[in-house]
């Protein structure tokens, strides 16, 4: 910090040094760093768990890691990590602890929030969770009519509907197949319509995630889902009790609406919503794979926390990871990052990171309450590799963007696949390792030349390469494996936002749509004057009343 008050990242030695380097380095070529050190491919590498991260494939040298790490250390990285682990409110603009580390630890840790120890706290809720969970998975849970449930409806959106939802898909080989779980966020009734509308309501379950109880969305979906269960039923309010749960860390406005508080499984305000799967919001995913495999999950989360928290710089991979996400966004000047799972189970998981990393870093004013004058957050994106080989790869193989990438593979296909389908495992993961070495190494007009192809066309079937990639392999995808993934992620975004001096723990970017949706939408159902309405939107919403016939 400067003494006016300011925090100047890109005036500081360290980052200078970095812009020096990055020029000298010039042209880096992927294929000349290799040639010149043979032990790259097995050097460049880490273990974390059950994670292998490969990071050779990056346009770095040991110095430009060195420099790297320089700048962690100038920003004290290490220090707002303790701090966090540490409960200390962190969360500045919020005067809020960032604890979701604390969600996973051991019965036995201590963690304390305002003086008080938060850990016992944590493990009763996952009592109250597991055994509620375990009364819905024997049947011994009934609802009104008093049938067992069948189908678990989460209601939730943004934080408390991605995370449940994604982990659904990833462990959907260790769920109870009887049993399924829908996810409904979007307040287009639609979303709702299509999860109920085949669903016979006296086997339904609803949980009502929110941690306020008060995103509209969400209410509003949670009110209608009532009406349909009571008009279903044809039963009067109590009903309720055996049809809907609620996960919040706001009581009262959870019994204004009607659920049973001793129905409710909390959490606090030092649970970020985008950090919050770990907490109550993944009641619907312990249903559905059982109080054991959540538990293996959190176990998984709190290997990553551990080495995030104790592995020397050298060697720490969030660290790593987010440093790289540095060098490529404040010195390539690459604008997004894409996650590129080649496992079908992790088509969610690139929607989760976009909440995890663009509602966290996404921010253009630094903790001193200033603008910030260096890129902060990429554009993150992806959905399962092969998918994309056939659809967007061409832009990140031969476009003019530099798009650094992640590519997650697994050994192992899941336990339970047909046996007839195990033989594609092998095929899947070919594609995994061709794709990262084609970016990487390309293909250069003289090898193009050399299958005949013809002059006119040697450029167009020319790869440059030098695409950057990291590679995480694991054996399989088990729930330990995901837990370990999420940390591995939720700590990387922590490091830049870190560096780049911002909150990552707020998320006032959010605000204005709400409160300009809830101001504009009577002049859509009433035609009424609504002050402040620009020139645009009153054009729009007069078209819109006039092909809604009103
Ligand atoms: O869980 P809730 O309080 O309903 O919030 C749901 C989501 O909406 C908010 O607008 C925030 O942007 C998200 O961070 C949050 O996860």
């Amino acid at each position: 910090m400067n003494a006016d008050g300011r925090t100047r990242l890109n005036q500081t030695p360290e980052w200078t040094s970095l812009a020096k380097h990055r020029e000298e380095l010039g042209e880096v070529r992927l294929r000349e760093l290799f040639a010149a050190d043979s032990g790259r491919g097995a050097g460049y590498t880490l273990q974390v768990g059950d994670l292998h991260v490969d990071y050779s494939k990056h346009l770095i040298t040991d110095e430009t890691l060195r420099l790297l790490r320089e700048l962690a250390a100038a920003t004290d990285v290490f220090g707002l990590r303790d701090a966090m682990f540490r409960g200390e409110k962190i969360n500045t603009t919020e005067d809020r602890a960032v604890l979701h580390t604390a969600l996973r630890a051991a019965r036995d840790a201590v963690v304390e929030v305002d003086g008080e120890n938060v850990v016992p706290a944590v493990h009763t809720v996952l009592d109250k969770m597991s055994a509620f969970a375990e009364k819905v998975r024997s049947g011994e849970w009934r609802g009104h009519t008093g049938r067992r449930i069948r189908t678990v409806v989460n209601i939730g959106i943004g934080g408390s509907d991605l995370g449940p939802a994604m982990a659904y898909e990833a462990l959907r080989s260790f769920t109870d197949r009887e049993l399924a779980v829908r996810f409904v966020s979007n307040v287009d009734g639609a979303d709702l319509h299509e999860a109920v509308r085949d669903l016979d309501a006296a086997e339904t379950l609803f949980i009502i995630a929110s941690k306020t109880f008060t995103t509209i969305e969400t209410i509003t979906n949670a009110t209608s889902a009532r009406d349909w269960l009571l008009a279903e039923l044809k039963a009067g309010p109590d009903a309720v009790a055996a049809h809907f749960v609620a996960l919040s860390t706001n009581a009262e406005k959870v019994a204004d609406f009607g659920i049973d508080t001793a129905n409710m499984f909390a959490f606090w305000d030092w649970v970020g919503g985008r950090y919050s799967f770990d907490s109550a919001i993944g009641l619907s995913l312990m249903i559905a794979i059982g109080p054991d495999r959540f538990r293996e999950m959190l176990e998984g989360f709190r290997i990553v926390d551990e080495h995030f928290r104790t592995a020397p710089a050298e060697s720490n991979a969030p660290l790593l990871m987010g440093l790289l996400g540095v060098w490529y966004g404040n010195f390539f000047d690459a604008q997004s990052h894409a996650v590129l799972p080649y496992s079908h189970y992790l088509s969610r998981f690139t929607a989760y990171l976009q909440q995890l990393d663009m509602e966290s870093n996404g921010k253009s004013t630094g903790r001193d309450g200033h603008p910030v004058d260096w890129q902060t957050g990429p554009v993150v994106w992806g959905t399962p590799g092969t998918n994309g080989q056939h659809a967007y790869y061409q832009l990140i193989h031969q476009g003019t963007k530099l798009i650094p990438a992640d590519f997650i593979g697994f050994a192992e296909p899941v336990e339970d696949l047909l046996p007839g389908l195990v033989s594609q495992h092998d095929l899947l993961m070919a594609n995994f390792f061709a794709q990262t070495q084609a970016l990487a190494f390309g293909k250069t007009p003289d090898e193009v030349r050399a299958e005949g192809v013809p002059e006119e066309l040697v450029p167009h079937k020319t790869f440059m390469g030098n695409h950057p990639t990291t590679t995480i392999l694991a054996r399989e995808l088990t729930p330990s494996v995901l837990g370990q993934l999420i940390a591995l992620y939720e700590h990387k975004v922590f490091v830049q936002g870190a560096i780049w001096n911002i909150d990552s723990f707020d998320q006032w970017g959010v605000e204005l749509g709400k409160v300009l949706a809830k101001r504009v939408e009577p002049a859509l159902t009433e035609g009424a004057e609504v002050a402040g309405l620009d020139e645009s939107t009153r054009a729009l919403v007069a078209k819109y009343r006039e092909l809604r016939g009103r």
